[in-house]
């Protein structure tokens, strides 16, 4: 069954369009990951399936509704960011309570062990907690509503590392236990990898790609050697960043068109090695080939 659905989807905000046409489904029961760079469009992609914004031309589906003031998708999804907000007056232990009420498949025992683990004091408010507390609170949310849809907007912001590592296994545990659908944007790409099973990757407002996380371990190989030699077996693929390693070694991280990108590069005596999906990410949103080193080699 298919969850979220968009064909052609638009969104401008006066003039400026931050989405641009989108058109893909996503499956129930799934991990997904939406990527891109600051300002890609994740968060209003995000706002418009959970309801909260209209799109402004084209078509979204979620559950087989429009989401805009839909009763439905608002009963069966839930948005969590670090600007979620709670009544200032009630206590964090009352906020489990009240939620517990609002969300109908809501595990309270589970909420109050990551609560308890997590430190959290009953008597304590929201608008007082930390940053990287806030987001580990409003994740505790989202974790025990289990909400048919669930939606993180990137969850972690301000958490420390080992908080960010407990968040994530906790999210995983309770998804192996409880499947559902799950759509998570993160700059920490590296943390989430394991975490997903499909990505959706957002450039400029448009979708550069959506593909199974086991295929994207495979799009690419990065090849090092004499420059000469690596632009030659690079010959009819595509370079997707390249940089000197040495006066004349170069490094490039290349897709294989056809298949035939390993055998040249092994009968060139050159050095192979994989691409980690997060290099790939950097590598296919950066504006050049070379990053950030193009800005010193310009002048
Ligand atoms: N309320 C708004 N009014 C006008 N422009 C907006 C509004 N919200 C977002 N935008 C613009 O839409 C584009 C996409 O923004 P969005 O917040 O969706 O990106 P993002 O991928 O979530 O970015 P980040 O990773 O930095 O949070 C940006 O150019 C942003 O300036």
């Amino acid at each position: 069954m298919k969850v979220v659905e968009c064909n052609g989807l638009t969104k401008a905000y006066l003039k400026k369009e931050a989405l641009k046409g989108l058109t893909f489904s996503l499956e129930d029961h799934k991990i997904t990951g939406l990527i891109g760079r600051n300002g890609a469009g994740k968060t209003t992609l995000l706002k418009l399936i959970a309801g909260f914004t209209k799109e402004t031309s084209g078509e979204i589906k979620v559950f087989g509704e429009r989401p805009f003031n839909s009763l439905s998708v608002s009963a069966n999804s839930i948005f969590v960011d670090d600007q979620m907000s709670f009544p200032p007056a009630l206590q964090l232990a009352e906020l489990l309570e009240e939620a517990a009420r609002f969300y109908h498949n809501f595990d309270s025992g589970l909420a109050k062990r990551l609560f308890d683990y997590f430190g959290f004091k009953a008597d304590g408010y929201h608008n007082r907690l930390s940053k990287g507390k806030t987001s580990i609170f409003n994740g505790i949310i989202g974790i025990a509503s289990r909400c048919p849809l669930t939606i993180f907007d990137e969850p972690t912001t301000g958490m420390d590392e080992s908080a960010r590592k407990d968040f994530y296994r906790a999210l995983l545990k309770d998804y192996i236990a409880h499947p559902r659908s799950i759509i998570l944007s993160s700059h920490h790409i590296d943390e989430i990898e394991d975490l997903l099973e499909d990505v959706l990757l957002l450039k400029e407002g448009k979708q550069l790609l959506h593909e199974p996380v086991s295929e994207l371990k495979e799009w690419a190989h990065g090849i090092k050697g004499p420059s000469e030699k690596v632009l030659k077996a690079s010959e009819g693929h595509d370079i997707l960043y390249r940089q000197l390693t040495g006066a004349d070694t170069l490094y490039a991280a290349v897709r294989d068109f056809s298949g035939t990108l390993l055998d040249a590069a092994a009968g060139a005596g050159l050095e192979v090695t994989p691409v980690r999906v997060s290099d790939l990410f950097i590598y296919l949103t950066n504006e050049t080939k070379g990053g950030i080193d193009d800005v010193f080699s310009q002048n």
